[in-house]
C-alpha cells in the first residue's frame, strides 16, 4: 500500500509572518482556512485584485493586510511562510524561487511538487484539533472525512480534556510516575468492549 510521508505539525500563526500571493478564490480560501484556526494570524496578501469576500474578511481581521500590487521579490522579505495562489503558473514558480532563495517555507496551491507543506482539512471540538491529509490524492475526500468526524465526535470531549488537564496539573511525582498514572486513568477509554 502507498504511504503518506507528510509530517504533521500545528503552527502558532500569530507568532509567524505569513505571505499569501493572490487574492482570488484560492487566496481567499487559504486566508479563510488560516483565520478559522488562528483568528489572530498575521497575514499579508499581495495581489493585483482582491475578491470582495477577502476584502470583507480583512476588514474584520486586524492581523490581515491587503497590499494591492503585482508581486515583487521584496514581498518575501521577513516572512516565514508563503502561499502562492495566483492564477499564473509561471508567477507561482517565480514566488517559489524567491521563497527558496530566502529559505522560507512555501505552498504553491496549483503545484503539489513545489509545496514544502500542505494545508489539511481540520476537525475542531474545543481544544481538540484533528488535521487530515490524503497525501494530495483527494482534498474532497479529506473534506468529507472531516465532516464525518466533526459529527461523530461527542461535544463532551472538550470537558474530558479540561478534566484531564486539571488532573495533569495536580499529579505529583516525577515524569515517569505521571505518565504511568495518566495512562492508568485513561485506559478505560480504549478498552475493547466484550460482546
Ligand atoms: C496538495 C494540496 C496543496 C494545498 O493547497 O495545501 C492541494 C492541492 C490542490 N487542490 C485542488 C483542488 C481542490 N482543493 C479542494 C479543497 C481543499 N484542498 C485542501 C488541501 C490541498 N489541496 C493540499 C492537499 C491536502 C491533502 O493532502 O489531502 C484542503 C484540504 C485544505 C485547504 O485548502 O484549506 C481543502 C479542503 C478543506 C475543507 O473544506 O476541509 C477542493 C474541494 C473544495 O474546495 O470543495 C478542490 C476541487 C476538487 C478537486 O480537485 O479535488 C487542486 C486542483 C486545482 C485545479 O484543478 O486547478 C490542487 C492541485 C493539484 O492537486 O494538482
Ligand atoms: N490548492 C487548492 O486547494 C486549489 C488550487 N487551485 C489553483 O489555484 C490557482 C488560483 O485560482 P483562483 O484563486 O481561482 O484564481 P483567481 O483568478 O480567482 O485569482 C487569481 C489571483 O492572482 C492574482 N494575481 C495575478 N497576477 C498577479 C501578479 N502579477 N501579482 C500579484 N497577484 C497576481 C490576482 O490579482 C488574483 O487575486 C489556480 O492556478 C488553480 O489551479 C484551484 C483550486 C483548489
Amino acid at each position: 500500500m502507498d504511504e503518506n510521508h507528510l509530517f504533521p505539525v500545528f503552527f502558532k500563526l500569530e507568532q509567524l509572518q505569513v505571505l499569501v500571493v493572490g487574492g482570488g478564490n484560492i487566496g481567499f480560501e487559504k486566508v479563510n482556512a488560516m483565520l478559522q484556526n488562528a483568528p489572530a494570524a498575521r497575514i499579508t496578501v499581495v495581489a493585483t485584485f482582491f475578491k470582495p469576500e477577502l476584502e470583507a474578511l480583512a476588514q474584520r481581521s486586524s492581523g490581515v493586510e491587503l497590499v494591492q500590487k503585482p508581486f515583487s521579490c521584496g514581498d518575501v522579505f521577513g516572512k516565514q511562510l508563503v502561499i502562492a495562489a495566483t492564477n499564473d503558473r509561471e508567477l507561482n514558480q517565480c514566488v517559489w524561487e524567491k521563497a527558496k532563495a530566502s529559505k522560507v517555507l512555501i505552498n504553491v496551491a496549483d503545484t503539489p511538487e513545489l509545496c514544502d507543506f500542505y494545508l489539511g482539512s481540520v476537525v475542531t471540538k474545543g481544544n481538540l484539533k484533528i488535521a487530515i491529509s490524503t497525501n494530495g490524492k483527494s482534498p474532497t475526500i479529506a473534506k468529507r472525512i472531516k465532516e464525518v468526524l466533526q459529527d461523530s465526535l461527542p461535544d463532551g470531549i472538550n470537558e474530558l480534556l479540561h478534566n484531564l488537564n486539571q488532573l495533569r496539573e495536580r499529579l505529583k511525582g516525577d515524569f515517569a510516575e505521571k505518565v504511568k498514572q495518566l495512562n492508568k486513568i485513561t485506559a478505560p477509554l480504549v478498552e475493547k468492549k466484550s460482546s
